[in-house]
Order: C-alpha cells, then sequence, then structure tokens
C-alpha cells in the first residue's frame, strides 16, 4: 500500500509555560497515512504536550501544526473545534463513555455532534470494526474494560477521521486485554489505513507501532524504526540515563 501522505505535521513546534516551564521544544515531525507512531518518555518529557497541539486541542506557543492539509495554528477558535471533531479521534486511558447510552449511543454521539442524524449503519460498521458488533445495545456497565474502550475507539473512529490520536489507551487495562485493544489499533492501520500516534509507557504496546519516537526534557530524541520491546526498553534506558 502507498503511504506517502503526511497527515500530520509539526514543524518547529515549541509549548512554553509561565515560570520557564517547557513541555516542547523545537519539535518537528510528521505522520504520515496508514501509520501507525508511538510516543515514549520519561514522566514529564512532553508526550500529552505533543499529542495535545498536534490534535489541535492546545496551541503550540511557537511552530506551526498542519492537520489533513490545514494549519491549525492560524486558524481561528470556530474552525478549529469544528477541524477536531471532523478530523480528528481521540482516546484517552480513561474511556469517557456515558453510562446511561448504549454502546451504540455513545458510538453516535460525534454525529448528533455535528448536527448529523446518527446513521445506524456508519454506527454498525464502527462497532464491527472494533469487534463488537453484537454489543451495539450493551450499556458501559454490561462490558468489560476493554470492550469499553473498544467503544471509546469505535466512537473516535465514527467520523471517519484523518488521524487517531490516542493518550495511553491501555494504561487502565489489564495485559491480556489490553494486548486486544493494542492488536485492534495495529489491525485498523493495516486494514483500513488509519493513522494512529499512541502515547505510552509500556515498551510491549510501543512494539505495535511502526516507529517510536522518544522525548526529553520535551524534545525530540531520535526515533525507532520496527520496535521491539527490547530494542524499546534498551533506548528508554539510555534516554533516562542521559536525562
Ligand atoms: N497546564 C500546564 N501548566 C504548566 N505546566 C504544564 C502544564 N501542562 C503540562 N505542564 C508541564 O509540561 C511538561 C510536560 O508535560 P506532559 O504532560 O506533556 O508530559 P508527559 O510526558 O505526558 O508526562 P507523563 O508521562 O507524566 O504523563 C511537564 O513538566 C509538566 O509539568
Amino acid at each position: 500500500m502507498e503511504r506517502l501522505e503526511t497527515v500530520v505535521e509539526l514543524t518547529s513546534v515549541s509549548k512554553h509555560y509561565a515560570h520557564g516551564v517547557v513541555a516542547l521544544e523545537d519539535v518537528s515531525v510528521g505522520f504520515r497515512q496508514g501509520t501507525f507512531t508511538a510516543v515514549m518518555g520519561p514522566s514529564g518529557s512532553g508526550k500529552s504536550t505533543l499529542l495535545q497541539c498536534a490534535a489541535g486541542l492546545d496551541r503550540p506557543t511557537s511552530g506551526r501544526v498542519v492537520v489533513d492539509g490545514r494549519d491549525l495554528t492560524t486558524m481561528g477558535e470556530r474552525k478549529l473545534t469544528r477541524l477536531r471533531r471532523d478530523r480528528v479521534g481521540f482516546v484517552f486511558q480513561a474511556f469517557n463513555l456515558l453510562p446511561s447510552l448504549t454502546a451504540a449511543q455513545n458510538v453516535g454521539l460525534p454525529l448528533r455532534l455535528t448536527g448529523r442524524r446518527p446513521d445506524p449503519e456508519l454506527i454498525g460498521q464502527s462497532l464491527e470494526a472494533v469487534g463488537l458488533g453484537d454489543r451495539a445495545r450493551h450499556r458501559p456497565a454490561e462490558l468489560s474494560g476493554g470492550q469499553q474502550q473498544r467503544v471509546a475507539i469505535a466512537r473516535a473512529l465514527v467520523t471517519r477521521p484523518a488521524v487517531l490520536f490516542a493518550d495511553e489507551p491501555t494504561g487502565a487495562l489489564d495485559t491480556g486485554t489490553s494486548r486486544d485493544v493494542l492488536r485492534l489499533l495495529r489491525g485498523l492501520a493495516d486494514a483500513h489505513a488509519q493513522t494512529i500516534v499512541m502515547v505510552t509507557h509500556d515498551p510491549v504496546a510501543a512494539a505495535y507501532a511502526d516507529r517510536v519516537l522518544f522525548l526529553a526534557d520535551g524534545r525530540l530524541h531520535g526515533e525507532l524504526p520496527d520496535p521491539t520491546a527490547e530494542t524499546v526498553t534498551s533506548r528508554m534506558l539510555l534516554l533516562e540515563e542521559a536525562c
């Protein structure tokens, strides 16, 4: 499969906070269509900030972020909200499902937010894509943690986003369930050319990605193609020693 188009591009992105806190410093990186990238680094190295800036949830202090051909950094608030809603998917460690709604209703929420009628076929396809076609009428309390995270992923994908950002998506799951969710993400990249960017602390999780980006003190410290849990662990040890 051709995987040439850069879906997300960060150019010299920095994010500074008050009192001299540097969360990101001069980060330039591109994410091409259909690729699955893991972002790793010690605690406080800027991983979540990178994701938030790339997703348009936060504005960098300087630099440029282009998503799906559009420059987020010069975009007004309303256009940015629309782009985030239509072209960007996000999953977090917490599943953030509404407990009173069924899986299908939860998945349909982003469509409602865009003023569209929740299309049952689209919702069904999203649930099928995460292997939960038979759980559409279940409420979150009737689903396992892994299934709830898969509903959250189906919800993030229902608008067919250009990119799916995942911040520690397996952080609240046990080992076996984590593997299921990671295999699902891998499959979405392979079978649907879904671009995925995932923050994780877990070298085994990172090994499901096509490459791993390493951050330390807000700066990029190289990347690792075709990672394995062992190569990721070695790089992380080196990074932590250097910090
Ligand atoms: N709203 C904020 N105000 C001030 N400083 C912040 C803010 N958000 C993040 N920071 C700081 O920016 C740096 C990077 O934070 P970030 O959450 O991106 O790191 P992280 O690598 O995701 O950390 P962790 O692995 O612990 O979740 C940290 O020093 C953090 O304290």
